[in-house]
Parts: structure tokens; sequence; C-alpha cells
């Protein structure tokens, strides 16, 4: 999360107001984050997530996200409720902005997970793709693959963000294009399941959260997602295979792999890869300078780019 939008004092009262939770007692802009800006909202009623929906989470997608937590959360599944108004409304209005009061959850983002802690987001993971796969509601993956190209195009001059970066986007499309998957089992996934959207206490995971880029797509295109996020060094360049063989062996645990999906893995993992590099280098170039933000370095994802392009890499998927 971030801070681009601020808030006024008398709107946030009037929007409390609306709500059974008393009144505010505090609202502070939370500096994690790059898409949202997101405050710790609390009120004599308790302790709550404001979010004001920015740049790339259509507001008409917001009654998808509401619907997809409420299965998620009779499925078991450890997710935020997205508050109702006294009126049955959870999107709402502030600052110009589309927004929704979230509960908010324990734990802490890691930083730096244990195997234990990899493992436990494999199991969470998997657990969350078995409550998916009876969900039925869908929506078109708005940072699909077909969309890359339009990211890219969008950045400008990636040789402007780190030289030499246009002709490896550029080849790796072309790769991309003539080999990405058609018919992998697929459903709703999270799609953006980073380290700091899980929430953990210990090894146990409390939270699962920030679902607005979850779309339908392959579900072991969510997994590649995580094992890109969760099995790296900082700087992209080594897969720690303690970290990648808990993670697989977690999720394993709850979902078996059909041969294709396994044969498919180094290459959605490129196309994992590819995205957030795009994103990253997009908002490199882009992020308003006065925002309260921290943008991310788009090279990590270009060095895990080149790492599962490598010849072994089918192996860092091993779950033992
Ligand atoms: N429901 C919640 N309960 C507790 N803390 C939360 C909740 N939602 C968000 N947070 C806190 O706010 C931080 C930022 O939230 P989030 O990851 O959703 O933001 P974002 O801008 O969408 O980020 P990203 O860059 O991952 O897309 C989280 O890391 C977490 O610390
Ligand atoms: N999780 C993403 C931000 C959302 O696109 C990243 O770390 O780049």
């Amino acid at each position: 999360m971030a801070v681009y939008t601020h808030v006024d004092p008398d709107d946030l009262a009037a929007l409390v107001a609306r709500y059974e939770m008393g009144s505010v007692l505090s609202c502070k802009g939370i500096a994690e984050g790059v898409e949202n800006s997101n405050f710790l909202l609390e009120t004599t009623g308790g302790r709550f997530i404001l979010t004001l929906y920015e740049k790339r989470v259509r507001e008409g997608d917001l009654p998808f996200f509401v619907d997809l937590l409420d299965h998620l959360a009779a499925s078991g599944s450890p997710v935020p409720a997205m508050i109702r108004d006294r009126s049955g409304s959870a999107v709402q209005q502030i600052s110009g902005r589309a927004a929704c009061i979230i509960q908010f959850l324990p734990g802490i983002s890691l930083t730096h997970p244990t195997p234990a802690q990899c493992e436990a987001a494999g199991v969470a993971l998997g657990a969350m793709h078995r409550a998916l796969a009876g969900y039925d509601g869908a929506r078109a993956n708005s940072m699909g693959h077909r969309h890359w190209r339009e990211v890219a195009n969008a950045t400008g001059d990636l040789d402007a963000v780190r030289p030499g970066l246009q002709a490896t986007v550029d080849e790796e499309l072309g790769f991309l294009d003539a080999h990405w998957p058609t018919d992998l089992p697929a459903h709703v996934i999270h799609a953006d399941l980073f380290p700091d959207n899980v929430l953990m206490l210990g090894d146990r995971v409390t939270g699962l959260i920030d679902f607005y880029f979850a779309a339908s797509d392959f579900r072991a295109y969510d997994l590649v997602i995580t094992h890109a996020a969760w099995t790296f060094s900082a700087d992209g360049s080594t897969c720690d295979p303690a970290l990648a063989q808990a993670l697989m062996r977690g999720y394993a645990r709850e979902i078996a792999l059909t041969d294709g999906e396994i044969a498919a893995l180094p290459t959605l993992a490129r196309g994992a890869s590819l995205r957030f590099l795009l994103t990253r280098a997009h908002d490199w170039v882009h992020t308003p300078a006065d925002a309260l933000v921290t943008r991310k370095d788009p090279s990590p994802f270009l060095a895990r780019l080149l790492r599962y392009r490598a010849d072994d890499a089918a192996r860092l998927f091993s779950p033992a």
C-alpha cells in the first residue's frame, strides 16, 4: 500500500457514520505497498483498513472482489471481510476515489520467510485454490499475459530503466507469445501472493490480503508467482532450494499438479517474472513525485527471469 490520495477528516467522519463502527479515533497512512492508498483506521468500534482504489483497480470490479472474499471466508480461508454499511453497501466514495473499509486481521508481513513459513504459505495457497475451484465468479485477467506488451509500451523506453532491458523484454514477449500454455486447470486466482500479502504469526497464516489482481487464470500461474515472490534472494539472482522445496511441498499437500502443469512451470514462471518486471518498470517511470510510496526496483525480477530461463529451471520446482 501507499498513500496517493489524502482524506479530509470531515469526509472520513461522514463515511464512518454510515457504518455500525462508532466514531473515528485515528486514521494513519500506511507506507507499505504500491498500488492503492491505505490507512489504518481506528474507531470506537475497533480497528479497520481503509482502502482508496487507485490506478490499477477498476471501480466496476469491486463487487467481484467483495463477492470473492465472501466466498473465500465462507470456505474457511483467512481473508478479511469488506465491511458493509447500514444499507448493505461495501463500496463507497471518498476524496474522488472508490473506497472500502476492510476488516483488520492480526499478523505480520514477513520480509525473510523461513522454510516452515514457505511451507505454510504453500498450504494456504493450495487450500485457497481448492476453495476457488468451486467458485463460479470470473474476471478477465487485466494483468495477464495478453496485456504485458501494453504495459511495456506504456512504460516508454525500457532502456532508460536499465540499459539493454528493451531487447530482453521484446525477446521474452516473443517467446511467451509462442509458448504460453492454453489448456491448464484454471479458476480465479490471487495473482499477487507476495510475502507482504500474507499475514503470519510464527508459522501460522493469519491473513491472505490484497485480492485486487484476482482474476481467472491458470492455478499453476498463481503458484509460480508465489514461488518467484517467496523463494529468491533479495536481488533475485538465487532461488533458495530449501524455501522452494518447502513451498512446493506445502502446496502439494492440498493440490496434485497435473503433468501438463509441471511441464509448464518454467514458462509460467518466466511470465510471472516479466509481469512484475514490467509493472515495476512502469511505476519506476510514472509514479507521481508527491506520492507517499517507495517504488519497487524492477531489477530483481529481471534476475528471476534469467534464472527461470536456465536449462535446469525445472528443478527449482521440485518438492524434494
Ligand atoms: N486486512 C488487513 N489487516 C491487517 N493489515 C492489513 C490489511 N490489509 C492491509 N494491511 C497492511 O497494509 C499493508 C499494505 O497492504 P496491501 O499489500 O494490500 O497494499 P497494496 O498497495 O495493494 O500493495 P501491493 O504492493 O502488495 O500490491 C500490508 O502489508 C499490511 O501490513
Ligand atoms: N506485488 C507487486 C506489486 C503489485 O503489482 C510487486 O511487488 O511488484
